[in-house]
């Protein structure tokens, strides 16, 4: 893949590594892909995503698993978290909240580390709300464009809003309904339900193991399990 015709500036030239793509899929007997989960807060993305993982692991495949609550943690910390090493400048400029230019840049700093993942052939589960179909969108086409149509799996946790609010495993929703927490998804802030994702997960009245064999099954069926 030669990037050097999407550079903005001429002295950042794009390098072709040696060991290829198929090279590593090949050493793998897998195809590197990105499995995107999107839904509520409490809509079941990292139970799921973590039986996923597991499974698959246990098939002896090599994945990775980025959560939200760990990635926010890091890569994507708010400002609380980076003021005291940074500064207010520094945090203020790069920390990350909820509002939706930030929840934007959260979905393409992940779905560009996704991307390296998916590159060395590695099978990427992602757990996010990403609640806005243009971000998701971006992050498909950056997927499928430096890899191959079909890369790009998304899966739409279906859980309806009452139920994630009767869960409530964080206290979130009951913050947000007292107004403690602001643009918080499903009742303050959108969510746009992706119209025709590859995985359409209903998920009442079915355990998280029953939902990740769907997952899993789409996954063998389309070819990124060789070896099974
Ligand atoms: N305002 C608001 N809206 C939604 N969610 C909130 C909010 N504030 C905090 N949280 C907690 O942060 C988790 C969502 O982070 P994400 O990085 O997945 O969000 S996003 O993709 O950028 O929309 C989400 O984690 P999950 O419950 O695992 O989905 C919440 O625990
Ligand atoms: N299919 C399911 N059926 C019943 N409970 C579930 C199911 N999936 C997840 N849960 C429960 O719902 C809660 C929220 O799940 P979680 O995976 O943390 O959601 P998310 O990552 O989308 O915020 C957890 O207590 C989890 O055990």
């Amino acid at each position: 893949m030669n990037e050097s015709s999407s550079n903005q500036r001429p002295e950042v030239v794009w390098h072709d590594q040696s060991v290829s793509r198929e090279d590593r899929e090949r050493q793998l007997a897998q195809r590197g892909c990105v499995v995107w989960f999107t839904g509520l807060s409490g809509c079941g993305k990292s139970t799921i995503a973590n039986a996923v993982d597991r499974k698959l692991s246990e098939l002896g495949a090599v994945t990775t698993l980025l959560d939200g609550d760990n990635i926010r943690h890091h890569l994507c910390a708010g400002p609380d978290r980076l003021t005291a090493e940074h500064g207010p400048e520094f945090a203020e400029r790069f920390g990350l909240g909820f509002g939706a230019i930030d929840r934007e840049e959260n979905i393409r700093r992940i779905g560009a580390v996704a991307e390296l993942f998916a590159s060395t052939g590695i099978i990427t589960l992602t757990a996010f709300v990403s609640p806005y179909a243009r971000d998701r969108q971006r992050v498909r086409q950056l997927i499928e464009s430096v890899g191959r149509g079909g890369d790009f799996v998304e899966v739409f946790v279906d859980t309806p809003l009452e139920t994630c609010e009767q869960r409530d495993p964080k206290g979130l929703y009951k913050k947000a309904r007292a107004g403690e927490i602001q643009n918080f998804t499903g009742i303050s802030d959108p969510y746009e339900a992706p119209p025709s994702p590859e995985i359409h997960l209903q998920t009442a009245d079915k355990s998280p193991e029953a939902l990740a064999d769907e997952i899993v099954n789409y996954l063998k069926q389309n070819g990124m399990l060789i070896r099974t």
